[in-house]
């Protein structure tokens, strides 16, 4: 059947259904419903309601800020109460008015029964880069269900180690692109197999295969990068990075779409509304349910090989980026310090990256 949707095809179905607000079907063990908390509407939170006992599921983060007991570790099942409303669910989702409202609960967290549904909910949701919070209810058919409702249904066996694995990708184009820094520029867009976000890899002159390579990971950041954001060090980052490149005659700056250290430009706004009510970069994640860095760094060096790189000079204070491209095949011969951008508004963040996140700098 050459037409029909593969399992990472009907992943890349399924996020899309879960951004625009349509349920999911999850088969498997334990067949459930999942409805992402960011896109629900009242009409289909009361629909559900009637189909039976509905939980909300949290990361094991979120559940701490808002007290609630994780049985399941990463992951926690609060039972929705009855008469739960729309604004309920958001507020337990979303951490935006916590200091406003802090009493959430009580909360009843469930430990019987099958956590799976819900942990791959989460995992499925987070990689929609939607808040990552999911309404989940047993179904007894779930093939049946799907069909009847027009839903996309996915296999739990295949789903969840689709999530964990890098997508493979593939070079689409590649062109002459003359920047600033160098006339002899050239700009690769690299598509995965899984209909998630491109990357690019913007090449310096003609740098040598056999020796290491002048070589930055940029993760996007649309504030640093193009607003001039003060609030990081981003965009000098990126300018200083293509700047050397160009005074060496050669190197390769990889732009992945990761923006918000992997989650996604609307929950990294949300983590700044949380920065501006006194928590650091981190804690902003950590309530929103996300981990503090969110990033697949295996891309980097998937793409890195793919243009027939084995070793760099690589440009970074994140020590974290240099183990995943050790790990992954690509000798560090050397850190190259990128140490750019300070500014009165980024002190903060830039200390919490050096205690937290083991930045050097
Ligand atoms: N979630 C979140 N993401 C942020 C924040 N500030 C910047 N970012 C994102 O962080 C990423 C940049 O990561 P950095 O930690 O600055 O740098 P790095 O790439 O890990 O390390 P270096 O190679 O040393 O620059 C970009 O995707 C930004 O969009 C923030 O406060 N919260
Ligand atoms: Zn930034």
């Amino acid at each position: 059947m050459p037409f029909a949707p593969d399992p990472k095809e009907m992943l890349a179905r399924a996020r899309a259904d879960l951004r625009m607000g349509v349920p999911v079907v999850m088969d498997g063990p334990a067949p459930a419903l999942i409805l992402a908390t960011e896109t629900l509407t009242p009409e289909r939170l009361a629909f559900a309601q009637t189909l039976g006992p509905v939980d909300l599921a949290l990361t094991g983060r979120r559940a701490a800020t808002l007290k609630a007991r994780a049985y399941d570790g990463d992951v926690a099942r609060v039972a929705l109460p009855n008469d739960a409303t729309l604004g309920w669910v958001r507020g337990l989702a979303d951490p935006a008015d916590d200091l406003r409202k802090p009493m959430k609960g009580p909360l009843v967290t469930r430990r019987d029964g099958d956590a799976s549904p819900h942990r791959l909910a989460v995992l499925l949701i987070k990689s929609a880069q939607l808040l990552p919070a999911a309404l989940v209810l047993s179904l007894d058919d779930a093939g049946g269900f799907a069909q009847k409702h027009g839903l996309t249904r996915l296999q739990a066996a295949s789903v969840a180690p689709l999530l964990q694995s890098l997508s493979p990708l593939s070079e689409v184009v590649a062109a002459r692109l003359p920047i600033a820094v160098s006339e002899a520029g050239r700009l690769h867009v690299f598509r995965p197999e899984d209909g998630s976000e491109e990357h690019y890899a913007m090449e310096i002159g003609k740098p040598a295969r056999n020796a290491p390579v002048l070589a930055r990971l940029h993760s996007a950041c649309f504030t640093g990068d193009l607003m001039g954001s003060l609030k990081c060090d981003c965009g000098p980052q990126l300018h200083a990075a293509l700047a050397q490149m160009g005074d060496e005659g050669a190197g390769v700056l990889l732009y992945l779409n990761q923006e918000g250290r992997g989650i996604g430009l609307a929950n990294k706004m949300r983590a700044y509304s949380l920065q501006d009510q006194g928590f650091d970069t981190v804690e902003a994640n950590h309530r929103l349910g996300f981990e503090d860095d969110e990033r697949d760094f295996r891309i980097g060096a998937d793409i890195l090989k793919k243009l027939g790189f084995s070793s760099v000079r690589l440009l970074t204070n994140n020590p974290a980026k240099i183990a995943i491209m050790e790990k992954h095949g690509i000798h560090v011969a050397e850190r190259v310090p990128l140490q750019v951008g300070k500014t009165a508004h980024n002190e903060a963040y830039l200390s919490t990256k050096a205690t937290k996140s083991g930045h050097l700098f």
